[in-house]
């Protein structure tokens, strides 16, 4: 059976790109607006539709939407349509402080003033960033937000919608009025963390909502660790690099790796998982060997807590 290269989102039936760049991490502007321009970020976006990406993930508290705008207005020159490519974007929540929020307002306006700085017309898929939210602090509640979510999606603005970063309650919370059931958790996912939040890989396959994985690739910038020699071996078998392994090993798990770089090179490198495959035995072997290992990234101090 050839092996696929979309993932279908089980309640739309949407066809995502099985593997995304993304204009956050790296390219993430700290200093927000003020921020300069960043060409190279335009450029890289449009190397790597080039080279056969399809599927961008931006985010509002990136700063990078112009970019993304930018970049996307030079394929659309250069003869691709907008159907061709897979956009995300995510509103910005905040954090556990409950201090930060998105500036707009709402998700619905947030995406509104999105989609006007990339010109979208649309997102593909529009998340909620992460679940701290309440109306004390932003006005609205979590469920009500999650209705600016589907109301985005009734008035056309995203065709699927979802959320990142979610553990199992804050999804239970929206699950208890959405009309539309989440459609993706981006969470950050690697054989050093497989649960970002107690028990989510299995409430999502419970729920049919499809897990992105951010961060995919840690265990290569972050080791040494236990499944180091098992991809080394893995990487001799199959020909393949340590990346394209451990993305490998995400996709095979069910997850959708979102990953990002500055070198064209690692562009080509990253679109190689497509013509091979580790079998389950491999799989679970990293996955077991990975257990040995915690590793967080993201969202310190808010999920410090399951570390202990
Ligand atoms: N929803 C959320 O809360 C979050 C979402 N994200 C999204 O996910 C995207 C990807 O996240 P990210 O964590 O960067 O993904 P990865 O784990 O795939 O890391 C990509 C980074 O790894 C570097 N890298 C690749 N190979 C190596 C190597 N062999 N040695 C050292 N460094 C290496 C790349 O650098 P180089 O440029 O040199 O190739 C790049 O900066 C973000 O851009 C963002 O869109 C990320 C974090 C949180
Ligand atoms: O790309 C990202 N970098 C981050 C750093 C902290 C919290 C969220 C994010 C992102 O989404």
């Amino acid at each position: 059976m050839p092996i696929s290269k979309t993932f279908t989102l089980p309640t739309t039936g949407a066809k995502v790109p099985a593997v995304g760049f993304g204009a956050g991490t790296k390219w993430f502007k700290r200093g927000g607006a003020s921020d300069p321009f960043d060409t190279a970020l335009v450029q890289t976006i449009t190397q790597a539709v080039d080279v056969g990406f399809t599927h961008i993930d931006g985010a509002e508290i990136y700063g990078t939407d112009g970019e993304i705008g930018q970049a996307l207005a030079e394929i659309i020159k250069g003869g691709k349509s907008r159907s061709d490519l897979w956009i995300t974007n995510k509103y910005f929540a905040g954090d556990s402080s409950y201090k930060y929020r998105s500036s707009s307002g709402t998700p619905l306006d947030a995406i509104k003033k999105q989609l006007k700085e990339t010109g979208a017309d649309y997102f593909d898929l529009y998340l909620l960033h992460s679940p701290w939210i309440k109306r004390e602090s932003h006005g609205f509640s979590l469920q009500e937000a999650w209705q600016s979510l589907e109301q985005a999606q009734e008035l056309g603005l995203a065709k699927n919608i979802g959320v990142s970063n979610f553990g199992v309650e804050p999804l239970q919370d929206i699950l208890k009025v959405a009309k539309v059931v989440p459609q993706v958790n981006q969470i950050e996912f690697n054989a050093y963390l497989q649960n970002q939040t107690p028990g989510i890989f299995e409430f999502a396959q419970e729920h049919k909502i499809l897990l992105s994985a951010y961060a995919p690739l840690a265990p290569l910038y972050k080791g040494p660790g236990p499944i180091d020699p098992v991809v080394a071996a893995l990487t001799k078998k199959y020909g393949k690099s340590d990346t394209q392994v451990l993305l490998r090993w995400v996709i095979q798990k069910g997850v959708l790796p979102i990953t990002t770089t500055s070198r064209k090179e690692r562009l080509t490198e990253i679109l190689g998982i497509f013509d091979f495959e580790l079998t389950q035995e491999e799989v679970d072997e990293i996955a077991t060997l990975g257990e040995q290992k915690k590793l967080r990234l993201y969202w310190i101090p808010d999920y410090s807590k399951y570390d202990d």
